[in-house]
């Protein structure tokens, strides 16, 4: 490799043609960094005709050269000196994940003035500010449209189309993984092992798929997400974040019943606490399993896809739909944004990145509006269901549906038959409801606890 000039402009390549060529560093070749090497070798002239200028990958920095991967490529192309390769390109895509090393070699190729474009969310959701100024003070850019689910333009849409609008909430699946899982466990009954077992052959999981299941993976979306939406920063510690571990067989199965199905929501809302002069604008960042009405369109999202619903006060409600993870679909936003990049680069400037002026702060889930499922078993006897329901009134919080299905007796029991009640509330403040839940859990009518889960619907 030779040395690069470190200016925007492309370097010229006469020996392959008369076109000028761009030089691409490449960082990982897993899942996704594999598929972005196979676009850029066999794609190269039609990309340099919509670039202005040839997209040459210079090489590939891994961890171990001889690794199996899933795409065959050159093997002269391979090296364990990033840093070395940095300081050769013109641009960097970073595939590698992880905070370290990522974050120091995407700041070198920053702070050299080079732009990067990078699927790492977990980065992006924990540095994602000093990233962003890194890049202005040189004057170049960082892009990521491949860490927001995966090949679905979301993050272009709403930094470019709708910063004109004023978001009011984000809502979607924004995890391939877990909705892969909970789709296999609701149409098909497989197991949650077994589901996830085979996400991670499919390409879909992170390297530690516990980011995905715990919903770390989602609650870095919705940090990136929200915070471009509401043109603040936040980041993953600001997203109150609950995975699907304890989502059971039984629960998938129980929603079924009732007509409903579980999935992951990510969610960033306006939201205002306190009254007349004391209210205060806040945004609150959520990843809560939710039970869905089978009619809701995010009921039909099967498999590794995602769906982003965006709320605007001018455009109303969009909805984003398409695959959230996978190689070849990332690899499409990645060579979106690589193409973007290469285009500002050719013509000139940095291009817009997000402002964070309006420094919204984020806030808790207790005034957050929301409803709950709730599965107890109980006795069945007279007089249980009017006490239970005198503890919802008592907290405010009022009842929208009650299925009693009587269970056979306990032979340990003889004589007092068993029924199993699930209520799911109306909306209410988060903080009503899980006093009230307390309450419940504290009364001697109540046998078991069986499922507690957060319903989306229309009420
Ligand atoms: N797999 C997917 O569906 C999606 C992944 N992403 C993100 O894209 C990035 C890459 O994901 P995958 O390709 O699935 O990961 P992967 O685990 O399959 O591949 C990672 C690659 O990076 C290399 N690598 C790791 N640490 C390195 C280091 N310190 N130095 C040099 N090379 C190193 C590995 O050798 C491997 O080639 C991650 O940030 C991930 O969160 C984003 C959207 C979707
Ligand atoms: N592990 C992630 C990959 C894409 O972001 C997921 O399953 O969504
Ligand atoms: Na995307």
């Amino acid at each position: 490799m030779t040395n690069s000039s470190q200016s925007q402009r492309p370097a010229s390549s006469a020996s392959e043609s008369s076109v000028p060529t761009v030089r691409v560093a490449l960082l990982g070749a897993g899942n996704v960094g594999a598929e972005v090497a196979r676009i850029l070798l066999t794609d190269a002239v039609e990309l340099g005709e919509r670039i202005g200028a040839r997209p040459k990958l210079i090489g590939i920095a891994v961890r171990d050269v001889d690794s199996p991967r899933t795409v065959t490529l050159p093997l002269e192309l391979f090296t364990t000196d990033a840093d070395a390769l940095i300081d050769d390109a013109d641009v960097v895509v970073e595939l590698t994940g992880g905070i370290e090393p990522a974050k120091t070699r995407i700041l070198r190729a920053l702070n050299a003035g080079k732009p990067v474009i990078s699927g790492n969310k977990a980065l992006l959701a924990q540095h994602g500010e000093q990233l962003h100024a890194a890049a202005e003070a040189a004057g170049t850019s960082i892009s990521y449209e491949a860490a927001v689910a995966g090949a679905i333009p979301i993050v272009r849409p709403m930094l470019d189309s709708l910063s004109g609008d004023k978001v009011k909430r984000v809502l979607g699946i924004m995890n391939g993984t877990t909705n892969y899982i909970l789709d296999q466990m609701d149409t098909t009954g497989a197991s949650f092992d077994d589901a996830l077992a085979e996400a991670q052959r499919l390409g879909y999981a992170e390297a530690d798929p516990t980011a995905d299941v715990e919903g770390h993976d989602a609650a870095s979306k919705v940090a990136i997400l929200g915070g471009i939406a509401f043109h603040s920063s936040y980041t993953f510690d600001d997203v109150y974040c609950r995975g699907i571990t304890g989502v059971t067989a039984e629960d998938v199965e129980a929603a079924r019943r009732s007509g409903f199905v579980i999935k992951l929501l990510g969610v960033a809302e306006r939201v205002t606490e306190g009254e007349g002069d004391q209210a205060q604008e806040k945004v609150n960042l959520r990843v809560v399993p939710t039970m869905l009405p089978r009619k809701h369109p995010l009921a039909g999202v099967h498999g590794a896809f995602n769906a982003v619903f965006v709320e605007a006060e001018n455009a109303g409600e969009l909805m984003f739909y398409g695959p959230g993870a996978g190689g070849a679909p990332t690899a499409s936003a990645v060579m979106g944004d690589l193409v973007a990049a290469l285009r500002r680069s050719v013509a000139g400037g940095p291009g817009v990145g997000p402002t964070f002026h309006a420094g919204l702060p984020a806030t808790g889930m207790d005034g957050v509006k929301t409803s709950f499922a709730l599965t107890l078993l109980c006795p069945d006897r007279t007089g249980v269901l009017a006490e239970i329901s005198s503890v919802f009134a008592e907290h405010g919080v009022s009842i929208s549906t009650m299925q009693q299905r009587d269970l056979p007796e306990d032979p340990a029991h003889p004589g007092q038959g068993q029924a199993e009640l699930r209520f799911v509330t109306h909306r209410a403040r988060n903080a009503d409801l899980v006093r009230t839940v307390e309450a419940i859990r504290q009364m001697d009518v109540v046998l078991d606890m069986r499922g507690l889960i957060r319903v989306e619907n229309d009420n």
